[in-house]
Formats: C-alpha cells, sequence, structure tokens
C-alpha cells in the first residue's frame, strides 16, 4: 500500500478533484504524473544541486544561511532537527526564495555553473504547477473558479536543495534523515530521486513508505492548508529514515506558501453546524515565522 498515484492528464478536473479530496481526508499526500513539468527542468535542478553539494564545506559556508538577512543559502548537517525532540537532522540543504520578496544567495557562477539559471527556471516550472494545483483544490472544496487568487499575489514560494549523505553506520539514537514534522505552508511538491526513505503516518499512527516513482511529484498539504481547511485535509506527519547504510538522498522540495499578509481562517465551505470553525484567523507570514523559531537549533 502507498500513497495514490494520480496522473493529471487522466481524467477531467471535476474526477480529479473528488480523488484529491478523498486522498488529502486520508492521508495529505498523493503523487502526480502528468504533471507538465519538463524532465529536462527536473534534471537541471538536480544536477544543480549535485554540483553545488559536492563543494568543500568551508566553500558552502560562504552561503551560510545564518550570514543573511533572510531564510536563504545553505544549512549544514546538523543546522535543524525537524523534529525538536530528537538529535538534529542528517541532512544539509540549500533554501532559494522568489528574488522579488527578498534577494536570495547564489553560489559563484564560477564555481556552480548554471546553478541560478536552473534553479530559476525550476522554480517557474513549479510554480505554474502549484497553481494548477490550487485549482483542483478550489474545485475539491466546492469554491468558486480563482477563489485562491486574492491569498496568492505574491506567493511566497521556497525551494529547498535537499542532500542528505551517505547514511553513517553509527548515529545518535532517534537520529534520522529528517525528523517527523508536517509541513508548514499551503502546499508542497517534492521530486524524490530513487533513494526511497520518505515514510508518511497514516491516521491509525503506522508509518508508510512513499515509494520513489520515476517523474512523479509527491504532493501533500501544510498546516496552513489543514488549518484553513478546517481540518478536513489532514497535514501529516512524515520523516526521512536512512534506508541503508552508504546510500545517499537527494531531494527538492517546494514550498508553495500564500501571500506573507494573507489572512488564513477556516473556508466557508469547510465551516457549517457539524464542523464549527475551529481556529482563530492567522496570517500566513506570521504562522510561517513561527514555525522557523521552534525547528531551528542555531537560532
Ligand atoms: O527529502 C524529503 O523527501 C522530505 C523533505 C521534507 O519533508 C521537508 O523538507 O519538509
Ligand atoms: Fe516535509
Amino acid at each position: 500500500m502507498t500513497i495514490l498515484l494520480l496522473d493529471l492528464e487522466s481524467a477531467p478536473p471535476a474526477e480529479l478533484a473528488r480523488r484529491l479530496d478523498d486522498a488529502l481526508r486520508a492521508d495529505g499526500f498523493v503523487a502526480v504524473t502528468g504533471h507538465g513539468v519538463p524532465a529536462d527542468v527536473v534534471a537541471a535542478a538536480f544536477d544543480a544541486s549535485r554540483r553545488f553539494f559536492a563543494l568543500p564545506e568551508a566553500v558552502k559556508c560562504r552561503w551560510h544561511i545564518d550570514r543573511w538577512p533572510l531564510h536563504r543559502g545553505f544549512d549544514p548537517v546538523g543546522w535543524q532537527a525537524l523534529d525538536p525532540n530528537r538529535p538534529a537532522d542528517l541532512k544539509e540543504s540549500f533554501y532559494l526564495g522568489v528574488e522579488a520578496l527578498g534577494p536570495n544567495q547564489w553560489p559563484d557562477e564560477a564555481l556552480v555553473p548554471g546553478f541560478r539559471a536552473a534553479l530559476d527556471a525550476y522554480a517557474a516550472a513549479l510554480r505554474t504547477l502549484a497553481a494548477r494545483m490550487m485549482g483542483l483544490f478550489e474545485l475539491a472544496l466546492s469554491l468558486p473558479p480563482r477563489h485562491f487568487d486574492v491569498y496568492t499575489r505574491r506567493p511566497n514560494c521556497v525551494t529547498r536543495l535537499l542532500h542528505y549523505p551517505p547514511a553513517p553506520a553509527v548515529v545518535l539514537p532517534g537520529q534520522l534523515g529528517c525528523g517527523a514534522h508536517t509541513d508548514w505552508g499551503a502546499l508542497t511538491l517534492l521530486a524524490q530521486d530513487d533513494a526511497g526513505g520518505l515514510q508518511v503516518q497514516r491516521a491509525d499512527g503506522r508509518w508508510l513508505d512513499v515509494e520513489p516513482v520515476p517523474g512523479a511529484f509527491v504532493v501533500n498539504i501544510g498546516d496552513m492548508t489543514r488549518r484553513w481547511t478546517n481540518d478536513r485535509w489532514r497535514s501529516t506527519m512524515h520523516r526521512v529514515v536512512p534506508r541503508r547504510v552508504g546510500i545517499e538522498r537527494w531531494s527538492i522540495a517546494f514550498f508553495f506558501d500564500l501571500d506573507a499578509d494573507a489572512l488564513v481562517a477556516p473556508l466557508p465551505t469547510c465551516v457549517d453546524a457539524a464542523h464549527p470553525a475551529r481556529y482563530a484567523p492567522i496570517t500566513a507570514g506570521e504562522h510561517l515565522a513561527e514555525m522557523y523559531r521552534r525547528t531551528t537549533l542555531s537560532g
């Protein structure tokens, strides 16, 4: 058993939206193919990521996230514990945001040629897919078309390159590639290589492997959408476990979040007498800032 694999070209939007609604209620996760993101754009992003993380640690630290006023740049192994009750995650990453919302740190072109071009193209393609998914979400939630447009005029999109170095033979008790956590924003689109290790937690508590599917994106919703849907959809705990000693893992997460000043209150179609509103309104920006504060070890 694994999460639903949905081919976005396989059925009319209304039918896709019905299947999405079922899957997001049950698991909070689906995988999609037929998504229109060109394979060469994805391949170029992974290639740029591999070339960046192959640089010596001291060189990568020139773009250390703590050197920058925004949450952008390189974070080494040990910088974050996504499960604050566990030792630090065994991963390194690089955060890139929307340049128009604030400048990124870009590695020197001479050191990683084509890095910026590859990641700009990736973010543009993923933003298009995120908009398509938001359109399906409107249908799934019986909202009028374009209902979400006013929340996503200047969406906070973050591309996070992730590298899990080859799993060491000895780790601290309870140490994982990425500790159990929920995502925080509206929607996450994840590309993963064939290493495996991503697991999601079912409602009954069991962990389910998200098997890599070549060319597919894993789609999950975050806490903001859970809150927005008044708990109709699950923001599901997930984690990355080291599969086998000596195997590394590469993935790229694209976090699609609402405008920082968008006010997130339970959606009208998710509230009725049987489901009274469970959450007070909060802005998307306040919510994200709080989540970063909770999980950063060096901050
Ligand atoms: O690397 C992965 O597959 C998962 C990463 C993740 O869950 C995250 O960064 O939020
Ligand atoms: Fe995540």
